[in-house]
């Protein structure tokens, strides 16, 4: 039984059910080790540096030992009988010396690692951002907001480590270990490989101990991001659980997960207590070998009493690597899965695709022609079915239809968020595939149905039309389309703070504020996808005047919900799954007494 599944048993009315997450680990992989290691290309020269205070901290740290056995062997219980202490001191001397250019080297390597990781973290997420901006709607329409958000997050996170502290340390414990091993064998064999007997045993112990505990904490993430889902969807969908008392249920559902949760914490936890004592005994071992054979060897006069303290110097700095690069290895696993998760999305072509030979789009007119139009979302699942539409510059066109019969389908496609399967979209008679993304959408604007603002000043807000619209521009704009009186009421006018998503303000506002806001990019093309929900008789009033200043001289496509807006429209277009059923304007249509007076009907029947 899986592990969502489990959860979803466990709870009584099965109301939610959570995918599993992605793997949290992958197989080591070097190709993509590789390509990771390109993104510190940049960074060599830096990285230089870095590696020359590595192998100085190393090298310093292996002196010490040396010392002790130099004290040892000719200061204090020398050969011959009588303790130096002129000696003593310049050893000691040279050991704090050793000890201070440890801490330099390593004061300087650990600041210039965490810069370069930085850098590289930050370098990483700017490609990812820069390219998931680019990639088509068909992208998003395959996978959840929350999925993309936790790749730039989380996934780039769990990279930061290994670009820090992990390639670095990395390579210092594999340094110390070499050269530990070397000095070790090269001293006094036999007493070397004597004591490393248990470093095989250790390392098995080590790697077993590692994965159960690896998987323990993988379920512990697992099990937390679970939580997060529901906490994400509980948060969002706040108003209907309240508007449907349903907190008790929902309460009951969160609780059962976050036990579930706990228990899976405090299960890891225990794992992670045990390798502590698993690895102290084994290491104990080690030195009780150490000393029992070394005092054999003293007493056959094969070693003296500092190589002794020496090893078991050198020993004591002997397990700390061994520990660091099994604990590396886990992270090595964790940034294999997030790595191949992030390049996943970098390896993601747009499908909507720039042609190499795209040209800027010309100042345009405004004529629009869609020919012949068919487009599938899914295949076999037709939304446009051969539709043509012939607008001259400047025209009005209301979209109207049931739900579903392919409006949006048809701004999408202008806008070219999506290609046809067949058919062609022309502006001015170019055909949008030959130009160049940005000069088509720059010259289309759009008002969205559900508003969105950003986090910042209302300004700001207005101003994402074009950013390098002047202030007195910006409120012009505003003036235009009857939203000044309504900002200079706000507490700080055009400078008042609005939450992302623009809570603060009313719906009927939010709409004046994209009304400006496409003012203010000045397109010759506007398309408008008109709110649904009512709104009063005077702010429909202002809306309908800011209409008229913003479609000035404009084509405009509009899916049309209310009837002041259709009947005002040079052209209606009426959509029925997919295909154009009728077409012309608002008493045309009427005396007609189909599909359109229909609709006009049914709209009446419920005012
Ligand atoms: N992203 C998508 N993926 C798959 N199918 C989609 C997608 N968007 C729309 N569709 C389907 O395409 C058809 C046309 O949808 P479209 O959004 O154009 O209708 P609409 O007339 O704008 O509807 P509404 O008035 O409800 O907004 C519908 O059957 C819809 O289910």
């Amino acid at each position: 039984m899986s592990a969502t599944s489990k959860v979803k048993a466990s709870n009584k009315n099965e109301r939610f059910v959570y995918q599993d997450d992605e793997l949290i680990e992958k197989p080591f992989n070097w190709g993509q080790l590789r390509r990771l290691a390109m993104y510190m290309k940049p960074y060599t020269k830096q990285l230089l540096p870095v590696v020359i205070m590595m192998i100085l901290g190393t090298l310093t740290r292996l002196g010490v030992p040396a010392l002790v056995i130099l004290a040892i062997d000719e200061a204090i219980a020398p050969a011959s009988g009588t303790t130096s202490i002129p000696k003593l001191v310049i050893i000691a001397a040279f050991m704090l010396f050793l000890y201070v250019l440890q801490w330099a080297s390593n004061t300087y390597r650990i600041k210039y690692t965490n810069i370069i990781g930085q850098k590289v973290i930050y370098d990483l997420r700017n490609h990812l951002f820069q390219h998931i901006q680019k990639l088509s709607f068909r992208f998003y329409d395959k996978r959840p907001a929350g999925s993309v958000l936790v790749r730039v997050t989380n996934d780039v996170n769990s990279l930061q480590d290994l670009f820090t502290n992990g390639v670095v340390n990395l390579l210092m414990d594999c340094v110390q270990l070499f050269g530990i091993v070397i000095i070790l064998l090269v001293w006094n064999f036999k007493l070397g490989i004597a004591v490393m007997i248990t470093v095989p045993l250790m390392f098995l112990v080590s790697t077993t101990l590692r994965k159960r505990i690896r998987f323990a904490w993988q379920d512990v993430r697992m099990k937390q991001s679970r939580i997060n889902a529901h906490l994400n969807e509980s948060i969002q969908g706040m108003k209907v659980t309240q508007a449907y008392v349903q907190e008790k249920d929902n309460m009951g559902f969160f609780n059962q997960m976050n036990t579930v949760n706990v228990n899976s914490w405090n299960k890891a936890s225990a794992l992670n207590q045990a390798f502590g004592p698993v690895i102290e005994i084994t290491s104990a071992v080690g030195t009780f070998i150490l000393f029992w054979y070394g005092a054999h060897l003293i007493q056959q006069e094969a070693i003296t009493v500092g190589l002794l303290v020496g090893y078991a110097n050198y020993i004591g700095n002997f397990w700390d690597p061994i520990n660091r690069l099994g604990q590396m290895y886990s992270q090595l696993l964790i940034a294999m899965a997030s790595s191949e998760r992030i390049f996943e999305f970098i390896d993601e072509e747009p499908t909507v695709a720039e042609l190499t030979a795209a040209k800027p789009l010309p100042q345009i007119h405004g004529a629009v022609k869609f020919d012949n139009i068919v487009f599938e979302y899914e295949k076999g699942r037709p939304a446009l079915k051969g539709v043509t539409i012939d607008v001259k510059a400047g025209q009005s066109i209301a979209l109207v239809g049931h739900t579903g019969s392919g409006k949006s389908t048809i701004i999408n496609l202008l806008c070219r968020f999506y290609d046809p399967v067949e058919g062609r979209v022309l502006i001015d008679g170019i055909d949008i595939r030959d130009v160049t993304i940005e000069s088509l959408r720059s010259q289309v604007g759009i008002v969205l149905q559900d508003t969105f603002i950003f986090a910042g000043t209302i300004r700001d807000n207005i101003r994402y039309g074009r950013l390098n619209a002047t202030d007195a521009e910006v409120v012009k704009a505003a003036q235009a389309v009857n939203a000044h009186d309504f900002i200079m009421s706000l507490p700080d006018g055009y400078d008042t703070q609005v939450e992302e998503r623009g809570n603060v303000l009313s719906m009927g506002q939010r709409q004046l504020l994209s009304f400006a806001r496409a003012l203010l990019a000045d397109p010759r093309i506007l398309i408008l996808d008109e709110a649904t929900a009512s709104i009063d008789t005077e702010t429909e009033l202002k809306i309908q005047e800011a209409l008229k200043a913003l479609l000035a001289g404009r084509t405009s496509f509009m899916i049309a919900h209310r009837l002041s807006t259709i009947r005002h429209a040079d052209e209606i277009i009426v959509l029925d799954h997919g295909k154009i059923v009728e077409q012309g304007n608002h008493e045309a249509l009427i005396a007609k007494r189909g599909v359109y007076n229909g609709l006009i009907e049914a709209q009446y029947r419920f005012l």
